[in-house]
């Protein structure tokens, strides 16, 4: 049954098959967002029944969550590669995401593209032929207008990231603000991915092209697809 709204069950499938592939001695990535957090979970049995692995977390949240479930911690300014990083997305195409939904982006960057192995597990509403979710920019509190001019200028649509339980604008973990981008429909993401990069007060931006080795889709029933996307 293909799933419309992102049920718990297919993120659970996903998350937990992700962590299942994780082995003694590996240091692993921890992504942000409910679908990672299934695998975070995972990961806490797994070392509650003897697993020996250290964690790097990608957020606050991850973070905590880490902390709850027992799954050692290992700061990312201590470590310059990562075994496997298990991380969810907003959307999939031909292997390229755009991330940042819990506006955790760029640290996830950081840690998925140092890990030898990226997995990326989300839910099958997330898979689409295109990219056409709106990108998430983290940048400068200071450079929001001007990047927002910029982001304009090249054909998107800015938003500014309000925050949902107070007023005023979402802060990032490292204490910057987004805007949501919307492209509509990116059909050339790796041009996009340069240019977004390029713009001064951009910290950085939600578009991940050729940083995912392996996709782990689940479905509400309780499956899970596997496949690599290198
Ligand atoms: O990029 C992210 C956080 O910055 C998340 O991985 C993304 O938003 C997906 O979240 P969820 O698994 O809750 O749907």
């Amino acid at each position: 049954m293909k799933n419309t709204d992102g049920s718990e069950a297919a993120k659970r499938t996903a998350g937990e098959s992700a962590a299942d592939l994780v082995s003694d001695g590996d240091l692993v990535g921890l992504g942000t967002g409910s679908t990672a957090a299934h695998a975070i979970r995972r990961l806490g049995d797994r070392v509650d029944s003897g697993l020996d692995v250290a964690g790097v977390a990608t957020s606050y949240q991850s973070r905590e969550l880490a902390r709850e479930v027992g799954v050692p911690l290992e700061s990312l300014a201590d470590v310059s590669r990562i075994d496997v990083a298990i991380d969810g997305a907003d959307q999939v195409a031909d292997g390229n995401l755009v991330k940042g939904g819990g506006a955790a982006h760029t640290r996830e960057k950081v840690v998925d593209a140092a890990a030898d192995r990226f997995v990326v597990v989300v839910d099958d509403s997330k898979v689409a032929d295109v990219l056409s979710h709106p990108v998430p920019v983290e940048v400068l509190p200071d450079a929001r207008a001007t990047v927002a001019e910029t982001v304009r200028d090249a054909g998107g649509d800015p938003e500014l990231r309000a925050a949902e339980r107070k007023d005023g604008p979402v802060v990032t973990d490292n204490g910057n603000l987004v805007l949501d981008c919307d492209f509509g429909s990116v059909t050339e993401p790796a041009a996009l991915a340069r240019r977004l990069s390029g713009i001064p007060g951009v910290l950085e931006h939600g578009l991940f092209v050729g940083l995912a080795d392996e996709l782990h889709v689940g479905d509400a029933d309780g499956g899970v697809a596997t496949r690599s996307v290198r």
